[in-house]
């Protein structure tokens, strides 16, 4: 098999379990979810290299880098004279997956529109390629992922609920790495061998006791693809401690368009919590006001993590905040952020 899905945390030998059991049975589609990184299309592949539609195509549409318009002749192809421009026939990619899988990652993006012209084809089992009449017949694994929560998009009209169950007939869920760090461990092992492999002509040394249990005890927020690109970066350039605790922090936390509140800062609840200690400040407040607070908020507490995790040396996180020195003694001050004992 091509592709490893590293790990033996129960929830990924789970994981695993399921994928064995579905991918005899190709009939049913699949969703699968989690965070940006934890290994959505790793899952996709397994399925399609362990079923027996590997001898045909795997084939990956992502619904939200593409533009709309572009989407629909993507995933239905085009015929000749079709529109202006389209001066010869083109496949899509229903027709290209036909006997394998379709990989629609992002699928939680899809517009509302095409949504429905997807929900007609996996109901009817036929599509038409754009500006034909003729009807192919669709015999694609439809195989989705999903970074967002969809039953909250259908709360918010935009998802269709009629798709979402014509999708998620099994739905994978993959947690984040945070959750299952009896992971890291084999995943350093594998990606270090990996790495050895892919560059034989350097030498590529193994990683300190000390990096090794920093790696193992960090939490990931861009889960596996964090830990991967960290760990090339470590073996191929080398790290000191320093360089180490910047490049972990200088990573974006994932996305997670519908989860309550993000990475952990709990702004919206610090908002709540002000509106209700004091309603009818609240109701006073101006958006510019809120606004500021809100910043203020996130300001304070991503300075004094930044601090905490610099013990407090303040040049350091003023690099690492990318603002000045001066401009860093002057947000302590203002936002009352205090060196604890
Ligand atoms: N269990 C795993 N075993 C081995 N490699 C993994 C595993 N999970 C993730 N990876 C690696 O981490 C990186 C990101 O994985 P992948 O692209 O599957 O994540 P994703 O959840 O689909 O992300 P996104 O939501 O951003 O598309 C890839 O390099 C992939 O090979």
């Amino acid at each position: 098999m091509d592709t490893p899905l590293v790990g033996s945390s129960p929830s990924i030998q789970k994981i695993r379990e399921i994928i064995r059991l579905v991918s005899q049975d190709t009939s049913l589609n699949v969703v699968i979810t989690g965070e940006t990184g934890v290994g959505k299309e790793v899952v996709a592949r397994v399925l399609y290299e362990l079923s027996p539609r590997r001898k045909k195509e795997f084939v990956k549409v992502n619904c939200a880098a593409i533009p709309d318009t572009l989407l629909e002749s993507e995933l239905f192809g085009v015929e000749q004279g079709a529109f202006t421009g389209a001066h010869r026939k083109r496949k899509g990619k229903f027709e290209l997956a036909d006997g394998g899988v379709l990989f629609l990652d992002e699928i939680g993006d899809m517009s509302f529109p095409l949504q429905a012209k997807l929900l007609h084809v996996l109901q009817s089992g036929e599509y038409s390629r754009l500006g034909s009449e003729t009807n192919i017949t669709s015999n694609t694994w439809v195989v989705s992922a999903t970074n967002h929560d969809l039953k909250q998009r259908i709360l918010e009209k935009k998802f269709r609920e009629d798709l979402y169950y014509r999708l998620n007939m099994i739905q994978i869920n993959i947690p984040p790495l945070r959750e299952r760090p009896e992971d890291i461990p084999e995943l350093i092992t594998h990606y270090t061998r990996h790495y050895q492999d892919k560059y034989p002509d350097r030498v590529i040394a193994p990683l300190s006791t000390h990096t090794y249990g920093r790696l193992c005890d960090f939490s990931w927020p861009g889960n596996v693809r964090q830990l991967v690109s960290v760990l090339q970066r470590i073996l191929l350039i080398g790290c000191d401690d320093e360089t180490l605790s910047e490049i972990l922090h200088e990573h974006p936390a994932p996305t997670t368009p519908d989860a309550t509140p993000a990475n952990g800062n709990g702004l919206v609840e610090k908002l709540r919590a002000m509106a209700a200690d004091s309603p009818e400040a609240m109701e006073t407040f101006s958006l510019k006001a809120i606004r500021k607070n809100a910043t203020d908020l996130v300001e304070k507490e991503v300075i004094a993590k930044v601090l905490d995790r610099t013990n407090w040396n303040r040049t350091h996180a003023s690099k690492i905040l990318k603002i000045s020195y001066k401009t860093l003694l002057t947000k302590i001050d203002r936002l009352n952020i205090s060196e604890p004992n």
